[in-house]
This record gives structure tokens, C-alpha cells and sequence, in this order.
């Protein structure tokens, strides 16, 4: 096999569900265009709706045009999907996709490497893999290996119970945890800011940071999501995983070589090096939102609890703020600031960090306060990096003015910087799980999280809906950086 053009057959369960319609058949289809896919590749659907193999891949079709806002031309493509209907927790039914799949190997000259996509909702994990294991899906002479959708889990207890059944199939180095952040090309590339310059790495440290900011904003709310978001909201959608993982890449220490078990142990202890925040201590670190009626880009919205799906009084969150604490030998006394929320000003995730005042200022005698230098990493939706420093005013006698050194990475890639999605599952088909997320650091993130959550749920929050659709966010998450003497940098790229 040539490691750079896997030979693989892919089942994904869940194949008319809305992630393998808008994310996942695009990213194959992206990764067959652009030849990283062996010829020799099959996809199999699984779902219970009935669809022959034309009618899926006439569905394939369309999600892939959709997605280009093209004509598909090469019909080849479409022809290495097939879909076979049956209710996962039909046992049955597994001898039967066990024979598509020995038919499918034969076909494509496949040597029994298996990926396993569950794209359906989380009850289901474990019911499939055991399956999988029971009926001999998972015996094959190739590799297999399994890729989960989050949620992993709801808090510590679930997430423990669900990866001991899912290893009862899978080992740990088969479990490919997705977490779609670590395939976003400008979160990839924060190991390479830190570590690829040496103006960076000598001051990444309590000694010249002062805060770190990271937002994460939506102007969507919770569309046709209701169900599941209002069981779990903003804190174990975005917060556990994503926003977790920024924070692990950012304050990590430069692991020993470049291998996935070295960079994750290098996040690990990130993870268990966080503060604890016991129950009383939830108010003094978090703030929680939910959105009410507003305004978003010139649309006037619903509140979250009008939302389908969505309990009228919900006590869910859809926005949060939390301040955190590295209790570490590089990041004693630095906060990092995080939020994100759902029906805020812009779609946008920015990561700042705050660099410390020098210690004297020489410029104090002139009318203009200087401003701090920042580094702005912006992950979405523009791609890049701006430098905030200050320099001599034009003209003027030594009066400092702010400047900015921008370098913007789509200008440059464009609409070619690839997807999230498509390069985690390249990645699974090469086997490098570098940017999945460890059981170890899921443990850790839930371990941290779980406190909080559970005094949320177990206090009703008066104030609900707190801030206004459009807006970023209630008052209290500016409040939670004021109290320390900062304030949220702006999210604009220009700002
Ligand atoms: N959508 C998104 O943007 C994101 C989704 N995720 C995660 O991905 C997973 C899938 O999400 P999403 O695609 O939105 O979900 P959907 O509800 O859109 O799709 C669920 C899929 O599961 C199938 N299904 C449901 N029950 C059964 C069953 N008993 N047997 C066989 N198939 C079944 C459905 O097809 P049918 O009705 O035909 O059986 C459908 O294909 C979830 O874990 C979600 O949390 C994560 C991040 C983002
Ligand atoms: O995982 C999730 O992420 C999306 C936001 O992802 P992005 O790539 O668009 O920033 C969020 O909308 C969703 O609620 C959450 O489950």
C-alpha cells in the first residue's frame, strides 16, 4: 500500500444524516480530486431509510455539487458508493453488510482495511461496535479503525462507560476521536507559530503574557438541533472539546519530537494542570447566556427558547465565559480567557494573546496611551496571523502609534485551504492520530468541565434570556475580564 494514497473501504453510519451529507461525501470527494485517494476505495452507507445504490449515490451526488456548486462530470466517482439500509441495532442485519464488505474488498482489491464513520447520534456507539466485534465486521486481515463524532459522552461517568464498551472492539491506538478543531488549518498551525520562531517561543510565558483571549462566536442558533442541544448545551458543546483543545495547543510545552504520543502527552498535562473550580467557585470563573430575541445580520431572530425542539423555560446555556488557570511552572497568574456562544454579532474564532506592558514606558509624557502588543491568531473565518506592535508616528516627535504586521493564510491558499474534515479523515486513512483526541485528554476535559456543569443544572438561572440575539454575549462575561483590569479585544480582523 502507498501510505500517501490509502486503500480503504469506508462505512459510515448515519450516511443521510446532515454531517455525511454537508461535510463528509465533500471531503472524499475533495480528497479524490485531488488524487490522495488510492482508486481503490469504496464507501458504504448505512442508514435506515431504503435507498438503492443509485438512489445514495444520487444523494452522494448532490451533496458533493452542493458543496462545489458544480456539475459532478466524473460519474466514476459515484460509482465506488454503495449504501446498505438496516437499523443498527438490528444484529441480523451485520452478517449482511459483513458480506458487502468481503464482496467490496474483492471488488476494489482491498486488503481488509476497514474505517468505521459512526456519523449518528452517541446511544448508538456502542451498540454498533459491539456488533461489529460480535458478528466479525472487525476480524479482517487489513487495519480497522474507528472514528467517532462527538459527543463523547455527557460528563466523566458516561464518557468512561462509553469508551470501555467501545474497547471492548477497538484498541485505544484504533479509536479515532474526531474533534474537528484539530483539522482547522489555523489551529494546526499554532505548534508551528510557537515552536518554528524564536521571536515567539523565548516570551510564551508568564513572564510577557499577560491574558490570553480565545473566542469563538456563531451567528447561528440552534437550528434543527434542539433535542440534542438543549440536553446539552453551550459548556459541553463547545467548551469540553473545542475551546479545551485550543487551550491545551496554546499552553503546552514543546514536546520532545513531533510524533502523535508526544504531542498528546504534551496536552495532557495541560489538560490535568488546569485549576479545578469547585462548586462555589463557579460564579467567580464562569459566566452563562442565553440567547433572547435580537437581531442578527439585519434579521430579526427568535429567542432560544422558542427554539423547535427547545423546553420554554429551558435552563440551558447558549453562550459561555470562563476564565482559567494553568497551575504550572510556565503559566502561574496568566488567565486564559475563553467564550463562545450561539446568536452572537459574527461568525468568528479568534485567539489573542496579550503580551505585558514594557516596564517603562518612555512615551507616557505624549497624550496617546500605548497599546499592548498582541498577537491575533485568526482561525475562522479569515485565515492568518496580525501582530499589534507600536511605532514612531509619521511626522510626529517621537509619538508612539499602534501598527500592525497582518499576514492572512487564505488570501494566499484561498478557497483551497482544505476543510477540517478532510484532513482528519485523510489523516485516519493514513493512520495519524495526531489531531483526534486521546480517551486521556476526554477524561481530563470532563473532569474539569463536570463541576461546572453541574451546578448549572442544578441552579435555575433567573435571568435567562440574559443577552439580546446579535449582541456578544451578556454583560457579566465582560465583568469576568474588568475585575481583573482587562477587556475582550475586539473579533474584527481590522480591529
Ligand atoms: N451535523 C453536524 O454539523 C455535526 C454533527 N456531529 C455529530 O455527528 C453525529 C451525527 O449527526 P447528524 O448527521 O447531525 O445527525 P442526523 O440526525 O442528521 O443523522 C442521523 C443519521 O443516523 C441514521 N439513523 C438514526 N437512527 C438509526 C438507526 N437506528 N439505525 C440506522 N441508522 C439510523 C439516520 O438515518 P435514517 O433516519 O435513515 O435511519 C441519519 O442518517 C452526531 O453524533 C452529532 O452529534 C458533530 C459535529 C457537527
Ligand atoms: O462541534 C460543534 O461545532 C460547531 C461550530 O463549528 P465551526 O467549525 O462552524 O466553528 C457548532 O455550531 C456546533 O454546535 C458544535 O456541535
Amino acid at each position: 500500500m502507498n501510505n500517501m494514497n490509502p486503500k480503504s473501504l469506508i462505512v459510515i453510519f448515519g450516511a443521510t444524516g446532515d454531517l455525511a451529507k454537508r461535510k463528509l461525501f465533500p471531503s472524499i470527494y475533495r480528497l479524490y480530486e485531488k488524487g490522495k485517494l488510492s482508486e481503490e476505495f469504496a464507501v458504504v452507507g448505512v442508514a435506515r431509510r431504503p435507498l438503492s445504490h443509485d438512489e445514495f449515490r444520487n444523494y452522494v451526488q448532490q451533496s458533493v455539487e452542493d458543496s462545489t456548486k458544480q456539475e459532478l462530470s466524473d460519474q466514476h466517482f459515484i460509482s465506488h458508493f454503495y449504501y446498505h439500509p438496516f437499523d443498527v441495532t438490528d444484529t441480523a442485519s451485520y452478517q449482511e453488510l459483513k458480506a458487502l464488505l468481503e464482496r467490496l474488498d474483492k471488488t476494489y482489491n482491498i486488503p481488509g482495511n476497514r474505517i468505521f464513520y459512526l456519523a449518528m447520534a452517541p446511544e448508538f456507539f456502542g451498540t454498533i461496535t459491539s456488533r461489529l466485534k460480535s458478528e466479525g465486521l472487525t476480524a479482517t486481515n487489513g487495519w480497522k479503525r474507528l472514528v467517532i463524532e462527538k459527543p463523547f459522552g455527557h460528563d466523566l461517568k458516561s464518557a468512561q462507560q462509553l469508551n470501555t464498551e467501545i474497547r471492548q472492539a477497538f484498541s485505544e491506538s484504533e479509536i479515532f476521536r474526531i474533534d474537528h478543531y484539530l483539522g482547522k488549518e489555523m489551529v494546526q498551525n499554532i505548534e508551528v507559530i510557537r515552536f518554528a520562531n524564536a521571536i515567539f517561543e523565548p516570551l510564551w510565558n508568564n513572564r510577557f503574557i499577560s491574558n490570553i483571549q480565545i473566542t469563538s462566536s456563531e451567528t447561528l442558533g440552534v437550528e434543527d438541533r434542539g433535542r440534542y442541544y438543549d440536553h446539552s448545551g453551550a459548556l459541553r458543546d463547545m467548551v469540553q472539546n473545542h475551546m479545551l483543545q485550543m487551550v491545551a495547543l496554546l499552553a503546552m510545552e514543546p514536546p520532545i519530537k513531533l510524533t502523535t504520543d508526544d504531542i498528546r502527552s504534551e496536552k495532557v498535562k495541560v489538560l490535568r494542570a488546569l485549576r479545578p473550580i469547585s462548586h462555589d467557585e463557579v460564579d467567580q470563573y464562569f459566566v452563562r447566556g442565553q440567547y433572547g430575541r435580537g437581531i442578527v445580520k439585519g434579521n430579526e431572530v427568535i429567542s432560544y427558547r422558542e427554539e423547535n425542539n427547545v423546553d420554554p423555560n429551558s435552563n440551558t446555556e447558549t453562550f459561555v465565559a470562563g476564565k482559567l488557570m494553568i497551575d504550572n511552572f510556565r503559566w502561574a497568574g496568566v488567565p486564559f480567557y475563553i467564550r463562545t456562544g450561539k446568536r452572537m454579532t459574527e461568525k468568528s474564532t479568534k485567539i489573542v494573546v496579550q503580551f505585558k506592558d514594557v516596564p517603562m514606558n518612555l512615551y507616557y509624557r505624549t497624550s496617546e496611551t500605548i497599546q499592548p502588543n498582541l498577537l491575533v491568531i485568526h482561525i475562522q473565518p479569515d485565515e492568518g496571523i496580525t501582530l499589534h506592535l507600536n511605532g514612531k508616528k509619521s511626522g510626529e516627535n517621537m509619538k508612539a502609534s499602534p501598527i500592525k504586521l497582518d499576514y492572512c493564510n487564505n488570501c494566499i491558499d484561498g478557497i483551497n485551504t482544505p476543510e477540517a474534515y478532510e484532513k482528519l479523515l485523510y489523516d485516519c486513512m493514513r493512520g495519524d492520530a495526531t489531531n483526534f483526541t486521546h480517551w486521556d485528554e476526554v477524561a481530563a476535559s470532563w473532569s474539569f468541565v463536570d463541576p461546572i456543569s453541574e451546578v448549572w443544572e442544578n441552579t435555575k438561572a433567573v435571568d435567562f434570556p440574559n443577552y439580546e440575539a446579535g449582541s456578544m454575549g451578556p454583560k457579566a462575561a465582560d465583568e469576568l475580564l474588568h475585575k481583573d483590569g482587562f477587556h475582550w479585544w475586539p473579533i474584527h480582523y481590522h480591529e
